[in-house]
Order: C-alpha cells, then sequence, then structure tokens
C-alpha cells in the first residue's frame, strides 16, 4: 500500500480531495477521519496539518504527500522532494512593510519580522547574510505590525487583500512562488508512479479541452501553427475531399482565442468539449 499524506484542512484541503476522488480514489467521508485505506488501490490517506505533510514525508513514516512548496521548504527536510506541481493554491511569499517604510530587504537587519514561515524567511536571510529578530506566529500575521509585535511580515500573498487592508505593502524580491505540490520522501515507494500518472491525467483534463473543426485541406499548417497540440492534431478525412476534421487538445484558457484566430483563417463547425480523464 501506497501511504499518502493528504491536508486535513486549510486552503488546500478542499482542491486536494476532489484532484484525488478525480483521480479514481476513494477518500474520508467525514472531514474527522484522520486515516482511510483504499483497499482497491491499494493506497492509504493520513490526513494530517498541511505545515506537517513534509515532516512526514521527510522523514520516510509516508511515501508521498500533498503539500504547499511554501510549506515543504519551510520544513527544511532535506528527505523530501517535490515531484510534481498541482497547479492549485498559486501565491507568491512576500515581505510586507507599512508603505514606504522599507524598499529593500537590506534594511530588515535587526528589525522584527513576523512569519507563520521561520524556516522559509531564515533560509532566505541567512543566504543573503541578512539577521533579524524572527517573530513566528501562527497566522493572521498582517496584524503583527498594527499591533506592535513586528516591524514587518513576511506571509503569503494571493491578491493582495489582505496585506491592503491592514495597511501594508509589498517590498523586496519575491521570496518564492508557490503552489500545491506533489512530494515523496527519501525512498521510490511503489505505486508512486501510477498515483502520479493519475493526478497527472486529472491536471490534463482540468487544464485542457477538446476542439473540433471542419477545414479546408490546405489550410492544415496554417491551422496547426495556430493550435499544435499536445503531440500532433489528429486529421481525418471528410467526405468531401477538398474538407478535413481536426481534433486537438486546447488549453482552457485560451480556448476562446484559439477558437477566433481558427475561424478566421477558414474552420467552420468548431465545436468545445471537456475532458473527463486523460493518460498521456
Ligand atoms: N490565499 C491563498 N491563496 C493561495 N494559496 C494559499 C492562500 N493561503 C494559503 N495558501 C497556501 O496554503 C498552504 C497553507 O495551508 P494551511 O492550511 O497551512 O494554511 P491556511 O490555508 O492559511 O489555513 P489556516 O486556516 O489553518 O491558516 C500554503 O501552501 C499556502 O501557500
Ligand atoms: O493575498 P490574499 O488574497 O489576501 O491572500 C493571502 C492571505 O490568505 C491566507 O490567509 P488565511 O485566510 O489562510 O489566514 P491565516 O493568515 O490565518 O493563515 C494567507 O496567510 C494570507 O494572509
Ligand atoms: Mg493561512
Amino acid at each position: 500500500m501506497l501511504r499518502i499524506a493528504v491536508p486535513n484542512k486549510g486552503s488546500l484541503a478542499e482542491t486536494a480531495a476532489e484532484m484525488l476522488a478525480e483521480a479514481g480514489y476513494t477518500g474520508r467521508r467525514d472531514s474527522k477521519d484522520l486515516h482511510v485505506i483504499d483497499p482497491v488501490n491499494e493506497v492509504e490517506f493520513f490526513y494530517l496539518r498541511p505545515k506537517d505533510i513534509a515532516t512526514y514525508v521527510g522523514s520516510g513514516a509516508l511515501d508521498v504527500g500533498i503539500t504547499g512548496r511554501d510549506l515543504l521548504l519551510d520544513a527544511r527536510m532535506p528527505g523530501a522532494r517535490e515531484i510534481e506541481r498541482l497547479g492549485f493554491a498559486g501565491s507568491t511569499f512576500r515581505f510586507a512593510a507599512p508603505t514606504g517604510t522599507f524598499t529593500d530587504v537590506a534594511e530588515l537587519a535587526g528589525k522584527r519580522i513576523a512569519t507563520s514561515y521561520p524556516g522559509l524567511v531564515d533560509a532566505f536571510l541567512d543566504e543573503r547574510g541578512i539577521a533579524v529578530d524572527l517573530v513566528p506566529l501562527d497566522g493572521a500575521v498582517e496584524s503583527a505590525v498594527r499591533l506592535g509585535v513586528a516591524d514587518a511580515v513576511a506571509d503569503v500573498v494571493e491578491t493582495g487583500t489582505t496585506l491592503r487592508q491592514a495597511g501594508l505593502e509589498v517590498f523586496g524580491p519575491e521570496i518564492l512562488r508557490s503552489e500545491a505540490v506533489l512530494i515523496a520522501g527519501p525512498h521510490d515507494a511503489d505505486g508512486t508512479e501510477r498515483l502520479l500518472r493519475r493526478l497527472r491525467g486529472v491536471l490534463v483534463a482540468r487544464r485542457y479541452v477538446l476542439v473540433d473543426y471542419d477545414l479546408p485541406a490546405a489550410l492544415v499548417d496554417e491551422a496547426v501553427a495556430i493550435a499544435g497540440g499536445i503531440e500532433s492534431p489528429t486529421i481525418s478525412p471528410l467526405r468531401d475531399p477538398e474538407w478535413v476534421a481536426v481534433r486537438v487538445m486546447v488549453p482552457r484558457a485560451s480556448v476562446n482565442t484559439t477558437m477566433d484566430e481558427l475561424y478566421a483563417i477558414g474552420a467552420r463547425a468548431i465545436l468545445v468539449t471537456a475532458i473527463h480523464n486523460a493518460r498521456l
């Protein structure tokens, strides 16, 4: 059985559970379940705090896990490594302070920095030889400056709304770009490849749609330059020998632009279909 660590709550939990369900696994029915066995797929799920997942996986207690890249780096577990990006919970990790206070990280020397990612911040500042006074907090870090326990913060920024509301502004370089990732431990466990292939299938289904259209055969090269697919489009003959049918995978995010461009060169009957699952 492959032993998989899954976030039990927080920003990552819901999408992680959805992806595993789409990949065919039977997850927990109750949000209080801590351990679920899926005998058909030969996996065991352990529902853990996202912050702890790298510790379990890096130590070899569990084989693989879903966590954030920021949490993985914060844990500083040499045995844990990222093996796949999972394309959700995208964020940046930034320094922030009241507007106009700091412009450069070097100015942080000797200052109090509040963060719930002390490992990550310490590693970043250490590399640059900047010694600060870290103030470890559990969350809602943005309030730390206003409440007088810190001069600046280092935290997850997605839309920037939380920072703005707290009267803070980012400064200095991006510490990190994070997203949810699949991590593995020091040993290659049996079944990891299968999980990876299944999750990649789910990612493809989420990221791509199928586009079918009819096209004058003479325009195929032009059409393929617009939408080349993942490997190569499928071209099928039509009853009219001057025309062909084309089927191609297109990124969901840009499908309307692609349709406009295909139509403009002469493609007609352009149809878009969702992909439920894939194995590439
Ligand atoms: N607003 C957000 N947008 C995108 N990703 C986020 C956001 N907030 C947290 N994350 C990501 O979620 C992970 C942290 O999950 P965790 O469950 O520890 O924190 P949380 O979602 O803030 O939950 P909690 O309510 O316990 O603080 C990190 O990888 C982080 O980058
Ligand atoms: O840039 P934004 O879109 O505002 O998102 C970023 C905020 O979201 C998360 O907070 P969360 O709600 O999880 O609370 P927490 O600080 O207690 O973790 C994160 O810690 C930031 O505070
Ligand atoms: Mg949070």
